[in-house]
């Protein structure tokens, strides 16, 4: 005894430095969960959600799940018991929220200020092209006009009888130009030389300059001659049948714009020629137009639009640098931005109150419903005396899509604690209820046990639809057994209807990990159940070399002194089933007979024929 105790505070000392480790990764990174169960299982075991067992000071510690990383406060003083909480890294919703929301939130900042600087680009684009569109239209109807003008003109001298520069000639030509707002003055062409004109009336004959070109519809045409009155001053001249017409290139097109680097131009389009312009036109960009048709084109540089008449053999063009119309972007930009910036922000709050909201262990153990993650094992309860199964406990396991098994320790009390663990009890029942049957059949008067939580315990609850469902399908009294905690009891009135209603169906009820918690004598006499579970960690006591706890015997009589049958969990050795039976327990569950398994084998187990004695 003495050598354990030694051994046990020579234990206790190397937990003690290992849990200073520990301790200090709690802190640090995210544990704070488990200090707090770690401290409060102390008190009170239930308290510690992620508990896996008790350890009994000095020498007794309970292997309940070996492969996993303790740590237990061994300096409570006073205590017979110290908890051991599991440092097995639990999932951890928030951590996992952060890595999983990260991705969206950061999408939902830049989306949304991408999208205003691409909606200003967009709009800037199309301010410009707009813009540009109408001063091509005013030039091209000005363009249409002066040459509706011109072949007027044209048309009315080819009727005219009087003789060549003859003076009734000149003065015709005279009243044409002052009625005609776009022509600027008339005369008479011969052999590419202005022979008269109401411009140079005096003058000696003109030779023309210029680029001459004869147009589709027969005008030849003599772009940017010089007449001698104006030297400086480019004219065109447009002459058909020995009749000239002479109009200023300026005049179709000078109009005010909103930028100097604005450039203009009226083309025709058959031969293609630039026949008026402002601004520079580049030769590569007119190369881009495509005769008599409008469109909008771009050159590295610049927006290009072009507006085409058909029927008068003209267009015009309109061309602007990019540069000055993304100019403005950022000043649009900066009034975008901070609305992008709230949407991006209130878009990000959306994603995220939506991404914690599916990270809600409410969500996720609902999901886990929807998804069939959830199973059942049984776990056979046996017979000390026969060695008979006579009965298994349906134990609730949840594999998640990953392959991860979550142990029930873990998600029944998150279920218990986000309100979602009636669904799952109901899903249960529903499992049970279907495998009764053959399990009924293997062998007749066997009982199926299967966990309530506290919350299970209300009025219109899961017993209740346990109660409708199983008043359908006429199972004989006594094929199931409920097993309700001391925490469900606490309330007993609460719990009343829950348990008439278990009696209604003859399903008999059995109060488990007895012991652990608040239970007291009166309760148990106030209340109306067949048999105590003895918890395993009062078994775990019984063994050798270990001290056996004097509350597993008083459990032991007790249960006798009140007439409840005893059904002892957790029994894993030879030493516990003799105890046990020397004590007249007659049922038992444990590792030492079958660990959970699912129903197949449960099924191929009742087949066989069961040893006669016991083990
Ligand atoms: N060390 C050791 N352990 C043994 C031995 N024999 C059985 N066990 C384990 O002891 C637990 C017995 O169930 P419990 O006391 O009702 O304790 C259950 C029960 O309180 C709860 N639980 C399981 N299924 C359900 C369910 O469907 N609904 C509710 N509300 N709770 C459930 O989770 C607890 C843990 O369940 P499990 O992890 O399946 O753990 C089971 C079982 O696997 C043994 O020889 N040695």
């Amino acid at each position: 005894m003495s050598n354990g105790r030694h051994s046990s505070h020579a234990g206790f000392r190397k937990a003690g430095s290992f849990m200073v480790s520990l301790l200090v990764a709690i802190r640090g990174g995210g544990w704070q969960g488990s200090l707090q169960g770690t401290t409060r299982c102390l008190h009170h075991r239930m308290a510690c959600s992620h508990r896996v067992g008790l350890l009994f000071a000095p020498s007794v510690e309970i292997p309940l799940a070996p492969r996993r990383r303790f740590v237990h406060d061994g300096t409570a003083p006073g205590q017979d018991c110290v908890c051991l909480c599991h440092l097995q890294p639990l999932p951890c919703p928030m951590k996992r929220f952060y890595v999983v929301a990260s991705i969206p939130l950061l999408l939902a900042a830049l989306i949304p200020i991408a999208a205003s600087l691409w909606v200003a680009h967009r709009q800037a684009k199309n301010d410009q092209i707009t813009y540009l569109t109408s001063l091509a239209d005013e030039v091209l109807r000005r363009g249409v006009a002066s040459r509706q003008q011109l072949v007027a003109a044209l048309n009315d001298l080819d009727r005219d009888p009087h003789a060549p520069c003859s003076q009734a000639s000149l003065t015709r030509m005279q009243q044409l130009v002052g009625t005609s707002f776009y022509l600027q003055g008339m005369g008479s062409v011969m052999d590419g030389t202005l022979v008269c004109s109401t411009l140079t009336q005096g003058s000696d004959l003109v030779p023309l300059t210029g680029n001459h070109m004869v147009t589709a519809t027969g005008i030849s045409s003599w772009i940017g001659a010089r007449l001698p009155f104006a030297p400086d001053q480019p004219f065109n001249i447009y002459a058909r049948n020995g009749h000239a017409v002479i109009i200023h290139p300026g005049i179709v097109i000078d109009m005010p714009v909103l930028h100097a680097d604005v450039s203009l131009g009226l083309l025709i389009s058959t031969p293609q020629a630039l026949i008026r312009s402002k601004g520079p036109l580049d030769a590569q960009w007119l190369a881009l137009y495509t005769p008599d048709a409008s469109s909008q084109v771009e050159s590295d540089t610049h927006h290009i639009v072009f507006r085409a008449s058909k029927d008068n053999n003209i267009a015009a063009v309109a061309a602007a640098p990019k540069a000055q119309a993304y100019g403005g972007l950022w000043a649009q930009a900066l009034i975008l931005a901070p609305l992008g910036l709230v949407a991006s922000a209130l878009f990000a709050l959306g994603v995220a109150v939506l991404t914690r909201w599916q990270l809600s262990p409410r969500v996720r153990l609902r999901t886990a419903l929807r998804r069939r993650e959830f199973f059942i094992l049984y776990q056979p309860i046996v017979d000390l005396q026969t060695g008979q199964w006579v009965g298994a406990e349906a134990l609730l396991r949840w594999r998640r899509r990953n392959g991860t098994l979550v142990p029930p320790d873990e998600f029944i009390a998150e279920a218990e604690k986000a309100g979602v663990i009636a669904p799952i009890t109901r899903y249960v029942i529903d499992v049970v209820l279907a495998d009764l049957p053959e399990l009924l059949k293997a062998r007749p008067g066997f009982h199926v046990s299967l966990n309530l939580s506290p919350q299970d315990l209300v009025a219109d609850g899961p017993v209740q639809y346990l109660q409708r469902r199983f008043s359908a399908m006429e199972f004989p009294a006594g094929a199931l057994m409920l097993e309700v905690t001391e925490r469900g009891l606490v309330n007993i009135e609460a719990a009343r209807p829950a348990l008439q209603a278990a009696r209604q169906i003859g399903a008999s009820i059995a109060l488990d990990d007895f012991g652990t918690g608040y239970s007291s004598l009166s309760m148990l006499e106030s209340i109306d159940i067949d048999t105590l579970k003895i918890d395993r960690i009062f078994i775990a006591s019984i063994g050798a070399q270990a001290a056996i706890s004097p509350v597993t015997t008083h459990i032991i009589e007790m249960a006798h002194t009140l007439q409840l049958a005893l059904i002892a969990e957790g029994v894993e050795t030879q030493d516990q089933v003799d105890f046990l039976i020397a004590r007249g327990v007659r049922q038992a569950q444990g590792w030492k007979f079958a660990r959970a398994m699912p129903l197949e084998e449960l099924l191929a187990g009742l087949r066989v024929a069961p040893p006669s004695q016991p083990q």
